[in-house]
């Protein structure tokens, strides 16, 4: 069976890197190739996925620096159908990547949001009066180079290596600690890669029903009166009225354990909308495997 896994494109990306390294462990698991299917943005990755276009989806969620992808935990709210099956932490390494033989000429930095963001105390320093112009990915922004010795992108070292671009300098993120989880997403029917023992993280988001004291200590006070630990918590907008919030947390432990599925039961009554997005593994990933 060919397994067709959409993720941020063109071909390049760390998503694209991600997917790679799950298309080759999912092949020694399971004996099952896959085929990599680049989409323009993270959304329409997830949207692929959610249509029945692609079986899976490799998409960033949180990044050691800059925090959550907001993308991803706004599609993931809007699309009902989605479930997490594993997370994959990837060691991320920016390059700055032109055909400028030094940083005096360059006056543009493409690259996605992301990327911007986790260079831009090197950034500030090196090239302090540079225009810095988002993209949709960090190979979409290579596109802008072409010969034009004023831009510059950020990108990975690979991406330079297969566009056969120079690179001008490596290495320019701010943290050099810099790691970006990224999970892989089915719809909910599909159990495609089944991965035995239990599952070490439970994700979910809820809306609360109304915003008076303690509407939030409630569902937290759930998770804490049945000793379940959080490892993230994250508010996102409704976009239905200003200060309006949705939560978003990850709980170390399987919703197939006792203690969850009592917190899950218990968490119906102190949330309005509450969406599982499932339970699942972390694979770290190290460069050059
Ligand atoms: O644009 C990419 O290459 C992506 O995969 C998104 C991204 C950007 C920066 C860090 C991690 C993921």
């Amino acid at each position: 069976m060919t397994i067709s896994i959409a993720h941020l494109g063109p071909p390049g990306t760390y998503a694209e890197q991600v997917t790679a390294f799950y298309a080759n462990w999912l092949a020694k698991k399971t004996g099952n190739q896959a085929m990599l299917c680049p989409y323009s943005s993270i959304s329409q990755s997830l949207q692929a996925v959610a249509s029945g276009e692609t079986q899976l989806a490799v998409v960033p969620v949180e990044n050691s620096i800059e925090g959550s992808v907001t993308m991803t935990m706004d599609t993931l709210w809007q699309l009902d159908s989605l479930r997490v099956q594993l997370a994959l932490v990837m060691p991320i390494a920016h390059a700055l990547i032109s055909c400028a033989s030094s940083l005096d000429t360059i006056q543009t930095v493409y690259s996605h949001p992301q990327a911007l963001a986790q260079c831009q105390g090197w950034l500030a320093q090196f090239l302090p009066n540079v225009q810095l112009v988002a993209s949709n990915s960090t190979t979409e922004s290579l596109q802008r180079l072409d010969g034009d010795l004023t831009a510059a992108a950020i990108a990975s070292s690979r991406a330079a290596e297969l566009y056969k671009l120079p690179i001008l300098a490596s290495n320019i993120n701010d943290y050099p600690d810099n790691c970006t989880r990224f999970w892989v997403v089915s719809q909910w029917v599909e159990d495609l890669v089944k991965i035995s023992g239990s599952a070490s993280y439970t994700s979910l988001a809820f809306s609360v029903p109304a915003n008076l004291p303690g509407t939030l200590l409630k569902p937290l006070q759930v998770f804490a009166g049945l000793g379940i630990n959080l490892s993230r918590i994250e508010s996102r907008p409704t976009k239905r009225s200003l200060g309006e919030y949705l939560f978003f947390i990850d709980l170390e432990a399987d919703v197939q354990e006792e203690q969850m599925r009592c917190a899950l039961a218990k968490l119906t009554e102190h949330t309005e909308i509450l969406k599982i997005f499932g339970s699942y593994k972390i694979l770290p990933i190290t460069i050059g495997s």
